[in-house]
């Protein structure tokens, strides 16, 4: 580890020694001057005698240190390791200690003044995570510190009992349910009176256009005398650089244990940084043709599913939309019976999200089975799963790096599998540099034959039929907002999609879905029909239809035969 200051940054790096990764220090958590309700806490957490993680330790020395300063004076820090570390540990340990120092000295007989510590995080779910581990870690102090949440899914009225009926020291939340209540509630106003520390977990999502004026919001309303600013990620980027040239504070510390990655003579806020996968993930590229998605996913599936000898295996499949999982998630699981598939995305009712979530996390009774998910999953989620599937084109190496790293954690191993059509295969340049090995060809599936057979005739189903029609649109959708980044003209993408519906079986012959007017209309905008190339008489007939202003439906080929 070596410190060095650059202008007004300090930075602290260390954690990898000449490529090894360090996976704990020497230091367990006993041999910290910690609270011993706390220390009992943590050994519940982690294991009695457990070591810190070199991120652990790093940012107790350094915040055990800026905790000594008056509120005002302590340096804002930037914490930075690869996912799966133990980062949430890292900031809340000092926290946790500082709070639980103070009320000991006030020797409980003053109530809590209001939140002291606010941790904000871009979703529900870890959010909820977040909550749950300060109240394992403060499971035997007494109620002497206490910890409580605020997340869409609950009623306002909901999440005013709870304020009340925790009176937290710290809190938990999502910048927009926050938000809302800064705005209408006053009760929450108050209790936010007195934050000394605002954490941002994943700071650079946080940070990034959606949310960021939602953060600037939330801190503008803090007190006055500003709180100290921890911002944490596996990964720093553009947002994070100008949000510290704009609202960190002089003083301002970077710790990171991704050292490797971090030239020390130029900026400390790096933002061309090229964060890794964390070590233990095996990272592989499998290039499909679209025609075969379904059948290559399955084959996948049940490779990556199937238990060893006495082991039960997880696995987490990451879709880029919402309706591109729920259509192949329902000819999975019921049409080719894999009945240990679960979803987990923005769709769900509120408790069916927070089950998901937990169904699949760290300590959840182990079985077998896949998470079907959105980007809901792809961040700081502590599931145990033995395998990542990413299906398409990740936004940016970042989030690859995010959603890979949903697996490998800690001293574990993990396989994280990238799949890509050559529509997409261009973004592979983004993700230059990073240690994905190819294979190019997936086995061919026995099993998929046998599924096959229930997944035919889907089209006949109005729900199922339905269910396509939404995929449909919304894959076309998807591309069509990436086409610059993509090089691809509006056929292309047509017609990749169309192969991706026609992988599930659908005949050439029953045509396509009609697409809404409004996208329709925008594919028209983007190519003139004569740039669409088709391959048969067919394809092209159905690429007219689908990008028809009227679309009317067509008959299939059962509809048609019926017509006499
Ligand atoms: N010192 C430790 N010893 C053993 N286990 C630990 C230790 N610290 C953390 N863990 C466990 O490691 C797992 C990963 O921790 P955590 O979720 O905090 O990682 P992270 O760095 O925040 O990852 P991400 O970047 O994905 O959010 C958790 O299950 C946590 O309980």
């Amino acid at each position: 580890m070596f410190r060095w200051r650059v202008g007004k940054w300090t930075s602290t790096f260390g954690g990898h020694f000449g490529g090894f990764r360090r996976v704990f220090t020497d230091v367990r958590f006993q041999d910290l001057s910690i609270d011993k309700r706390l220390l009992r806490g943590i050994e519940a957490a982690v294991g009695a005698g457990a070591r810190l993680t070199p991120v652990q330790h790093q940012a107790f020395s350094q915040l055990q240190r800026a905790g000594e300063e008056p509120c005002e004076k302590r340096p804002d820090l930037l914490l930075q390791a690869h996912t799966g570390t133990g980062k949430t540990i890292a900031f809340l340990l000092p926290a946790l200690q500082r709070l639980l120092a103070e009320e000991a000295r006030k020797k409980g007989l003053r109530r809590a003044e209001g939140v002291s510590v606010l941790v904000l995080a871009p979703t529900r779910e870890l959010v909820l995570q977040l909550a749950k581990v300060a109240s394992r870690l403060l499971q035997y102090s007494g109620g002497l510190v206490r910890s409580s949440f605020v997340v869409g899914g609950f009623s306002v009225q909901e999440d005013i009992e709870r304020l009340k009926a925790d009176a937290p020291h710290i809190l938990f939340a999502t910048p927009w349910r926050l938000v809302h209540h800064l705005q209408s509630t006053p009760h929450f106003v108050r209790a936010l009176g007195s934050v000394q520390s605002l954490v941002l977990d994943e700071a650079d999502r946080l940070l990034n256009p959606v949310f960021v004026h939602k953060v600037d919001y939330i801190f503008r309303r803090l007190p006055c005398s500003r709180p100290q600013m921890i911002l944490c990620s596996a990964t720093f980027n553009e947002h994070i650089q100008k949000f510290a040239v704009r609202s960190l504070r002089a003083n301002l510390e970077v710790i990171s244990t991704t050292a490797e990655d971090v030239h020390a003579e130029t900026h400390p806020v790096q933002t061309k940084t090229k964060v890794e996968v964390a070590k233990p993930v095996d990272q592989v590229l499998i290039r499909y043709d679209p025609h075969k998605f379904l059948p290559v996913l399955h084959a996948l599936l049940v490779k990556e599913m199937l238990a060893a000898e006495g082991e039960a295996k997880r696995v987490l499949v990451i879709f880029p939309t919402v309706r591109w999982l729920q259509f192949f998630y329902v000819l999975l699981k019921h049409r080719a019976n894999m009945p240990g598939l679960l979803s987990l995305h923005r769709s769900l009712s509120a408790d069916r999200r927070r089950n998901r979530a937990v169904q699949f996390s760290k300590g959840a009774p182990a079985t077998s089975g896949a998470l079907f998910a959105t980007d809901v999953a792809a961040r700081g989620m502590d599931f145990d799963v033995h395998s990542v599937i990413q299906v398409g084109c990740p936004e940016d190496r970042e989030q690859y790096v995010h959603r890979a790293g949903r697996t490998g954690r800690l001293e574990s191993t993990g396989r994280s599998f990238l799949l890509l059509n050559p529509l997409e295969e261009i973004t592979l340049k983004e993700l230059d540099g990073l240690h994905l090995h190819r294979e190019e060809h997936i086995e061919e599936d026995t099993t998929f034959a046998e599924a096959a057979t229930n997944i035919h005739g889907w089209w006949e189903d109005a729900s199922i039929s339905a269910s396509a029609h939404l995929f449909y649109a919304s894959a076309i959708s998807f591309y069509l907002h990436d086409i610059g980044r993509l090089r691809a003209n509006a056929g292309e993408i047509v017609r990749t999609v169309s192969a991706l519906i026609q992988s599930a079986g659908l005949p050439k012959d029953y045509g396509l879905p009609a697409l809404p007017k409004g996208l329709a209309a925008k594919l028209r905008q983007k190519d003139e029909l004569v740039a669409v190339r088709t391959e048969t008489v067919r394809e092209r007939w159905d690429v007219l239809a689908a990008l028809s202003p009227h679309p009317k439906p067509r008959p299939g080929k059962n509809q048609a035969s019926e017509l006499g």
